[in-house]
């Protein structure tokens, strides 16, 4: 029998994109809210209660409200939103970091952020493996597509064609800073740098390293091949060896869901990027969320992914 799957917050940039990735999926049955119902707080508390899956594509009071509505234990919920990632009750959504086996068995999934996802892809492994220091101060720049600030940043760059370039967080403590250092098990809160270009989707996230200063490191090609073990399993995440002399983020990109990693190291060994590439609405928010989902649902992890 199918599993009913309510999507809160369906009409909005994430949402929308799960319900693309679902088309045409047997599995599951969507509860839709029309226009005028879909933030009816009494449709939403049936629709919440009703469904098997709850995906809430919400801001963060939205979705900590959605959840406080959900008034029985069998409705389980990947939350898009950034207010459970470091909840100690919630299971982080990155399978490959987190374990299968942890989302399969989770009635709470917070599905992590856009940015997170490619730092902790790149240093939890390395981490892990003992590589890399868990008490250096690390560093990460990143750039993303407009569509990873949602609606409102949507509409600000369609409207104003001129900005060329969008420094923020400049006051520090952005909100994804305590996942990153939380679910790539870092003794220090690392200094983030993001921005956001003129394309609709997709990014960078970069974490450059002085492996001198890092005698546990070894080379380049000894962190690459970590990382490339550690992701093995993994239909999304991609450790590729090229070393193309520039990454382009295209304001033509279309939808993707894979995770692209790479290392790229001075020709002296004494330092290194690790970058990864992604799309904030593929690996980074609405394909991470169907990968939970048919985790969760204990089917084909990649089903209806774009890879
Ligand atoms: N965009 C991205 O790349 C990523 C987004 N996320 C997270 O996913 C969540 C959704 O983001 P995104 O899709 O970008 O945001 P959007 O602003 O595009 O969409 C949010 C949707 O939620 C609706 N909404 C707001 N409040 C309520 C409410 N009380 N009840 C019902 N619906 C409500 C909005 O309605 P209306 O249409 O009327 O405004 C809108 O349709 C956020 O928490 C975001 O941080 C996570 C990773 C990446
Ligand atoms: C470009 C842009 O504005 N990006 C968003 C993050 C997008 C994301 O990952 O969403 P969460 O809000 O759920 O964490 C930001 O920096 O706030």
């Amino acid at each position: 029998m199918a599993h009913t799957l309510f999507i809160d917050g369906a009409a909005g940039t994430t949402g929308l994109e799960i319900a693309e990735r679902l088309a045409g999926r047997a599995e599951f049955d969507l509860i839709v809210l029309d226009d005028e119902r879909r933030k009816d707080d009494a449709a939403r508390s049936e629709a919440l209660n009703d469904a098997d899956f709850v995906i809430l594509c919400l801001p963060d009071d939205a979705a900590r409200s959605a959840v406080g509505m959900i008034a029985n234990d069998r409705t389980r919920v990947i939350d898009a939103s950034s207010a459970f990632r470091t909840a100690p009750d919630w299971a982080y959504g990155f399978p490959e970091v987190t374990g299968r086996d942890t989302i399969a068995s989770a009635m709470r999934v917070s599905n992590p952020g856009c940015y997170p996802t490619g730092f902790i892809a790149l240093v939890a492994p390395l981490v892990r493996a003992g590589l890399l220091p868990a008490d250096w101060p690390y560093v990460c720049h990143a750039v993303s597509g407009y569509s990873g600030g949602g609606k409102a940043l949507i509409a600000r760059f369609e409207a104003d064609a001129d900005i060329a370039f969008r420094a923020y967080g400049l006051a520090l403590g952005h909100k994804h800073v305590p996942e990153m250092q939380a679910h790539a098990g870092l003794v220090h809160a690392p200094v983030f740098a993001p921005a956001v270009v003129p394309a609709h989707r997709g990014m960078l996230v970069e974490v450059p390293l002085h492996l001198s200063m890092m005698p546990a490191a070894g080379s380049a090609d000894t962190l690459r091949e970590t990382l490339a073990t550690f992701y093995a399993d993994s239909p999304v995440v991609n450790v590729v060896g090229d070393t193309p002399d520039e990454l382009l983020l295209r304001g033509s990109a279309q939808p993707v869901d894979t995770l692209t990693l790479r290392v790229f190291g001075a020709a002296d060994g004494s330092q290194a990027r690790l970058v990864a590439m992604l799309d904030n609405l593929g690996k980074g928010a609405s394909g991470a969320a169907v990968q939970n989902l048919n985790i969760m649902a204990g089917l084909d992890e990649a089903a209806g992914l774009r890879l």
